[in-house]
């Protein structure tokens, strides 16, 4: 096996990071496209240094009319590998995009959980880093999205199928196709790729090339930087969040209620946080950022305030010290 120095920038990032320590069992995620690939190849290779134990997972959406191809593509690729694999096949999943996240990332907490996977990687690229910032800031994202694709995050509830773990997110994709390229490894090319009518497939064949020739030659590193920084950023507000949310919320059957003078008192970026924490507890959907604000502005307003129905009938209103927060018909 040649040493490359993608090779030695991987381990040395592997060791620095510890991401995936020695002896782990780690499945590895596979499309079959031009990353899994360099990510199966990559891991294989440094296999022997860390002593892990490697297994192959590939996830059949059902949609296309290649799908059961790609699926045995992966499958021979396996067995070339003698790794153990593992396949699952969707039945009638709703074509979208985030569907097939959803679906997915379940499969690979359950395979992991039955099988004893510690970690789940995933191909993902400092360019998928980048163009998920430019999708989710264009989606009016707030630092959340923009800190797009963390390294290592739990799998399944509080972590108990495991860590997903992304060991290519500091390599682009144009390093990924010249390994593929020098290590003549079969790419399956995904024809949804080319779908135009897909937003992200926009952003990276027209949004991201222009922005390279007319802005910045290093654009997907630097907006993977930027999504880097964002990261340490949301984690340590979140922390402060969670710290004012337990301060300020009470919540029994019925009604959640909100402590208005420590919550005005809190910085604008905690007070917007711990709110969409509530919302997300009572509302049947995402809080939109005009449902925060309009429960934000509850901390200051007069006492008896009250706001027009949020999504589901539910209702908040202000109580003297307190702003409460319930499903019609009202609890007090
Ligand atoms: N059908 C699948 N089965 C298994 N893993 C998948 C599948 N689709 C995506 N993944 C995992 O998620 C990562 C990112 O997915 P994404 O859809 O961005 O990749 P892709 O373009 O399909 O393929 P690749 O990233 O391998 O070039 C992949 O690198 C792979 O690890």
């Amino acid at each position: 096996m040649p040493w490359t120095q993608l090779h030695a920038q991987i381990h040395t990032l592997l060791k620095a990071k510890f991401l995936l320590p020695p002896d782990s069992s780690i499945l590895m995620a596979v499309s079959g496209g031009q990353d899994s690939l360099c990510m199966a190849q990559l891991l294989m290779d440094l296999q022997p240094k860390w002593n892990w134990r490697l297994g192959l997972l590939h996830c059949d959406h059902g949609w296309r009319d290649d799908s059961s191809d790609n699926a045995a593509h992966v499958a021979r690729l396996a067995q070339q590998w003698q790794l153990p694999f593992f396949l699952e096949t969707a039945v009638d999943l709703v074509p979208t995009e985030a569907a097939a996240r959803t679906w997915r990332y379940e499969k690979f907490a359950d395979i992991a959980q039955t099988h004893g996977y510690a970690y789940v990687v995933t191909g993902h690229t400092a360019t998928d880093r980048a163009e998920t910032v430019l999708f989710n800031l264009l989606r009016g994202s707030g630092a959340d999205g923009i800190q797009a694709l963390s390294w290592q995050r739990p799998l399944g509830a509080e972590g108990l199928a495991g860590l997903v773990t992304r060991p290519l997110l500091a390599i682009t994709r144009q390093q990924t196709g010249e390994f593929c390229q020098d290590r003549d490894l079969p790419i399956w090319q995904d024809a949804s790729n080319d779908d135009w009518r897909y937003r992200r497939n926009r952003i990276r064949q027209e949004l991201m090339p222009y922005l390279r020739s007319h802005f910045n030659p290093s654009v997907e590193a630097t907006l993977a930087q930027t999504a880097e920084i964002f990261t340490a950023e949301v984690t340590y507000l979140e922390n402060q969040a969670a710290q004012l949310h337990s301060d300020v919320v009470e919540t029994s059957p019925g009604v959640c209620r909100i402590r208005r003078f420590p919550l005005r008192e809190a910085p604008l970026a905690l007070q917007r946080r711990v709110v969409r924490r509530v919302l997300q507890a009572v509302l049947d959907q995402q809080p939109s950022f005009d449902h925060i604000e309009k429960l934000v502005c509850l901390a200051t307003a007069p006492n008896r305030s009250q706001t027009d129905p949020f999504p589901g009938g539910v209702i908040a209103y202000v109580d003297a010290d307190w702003i409460k927060i319930s499903k019609p018909p009202l609890v007090s």
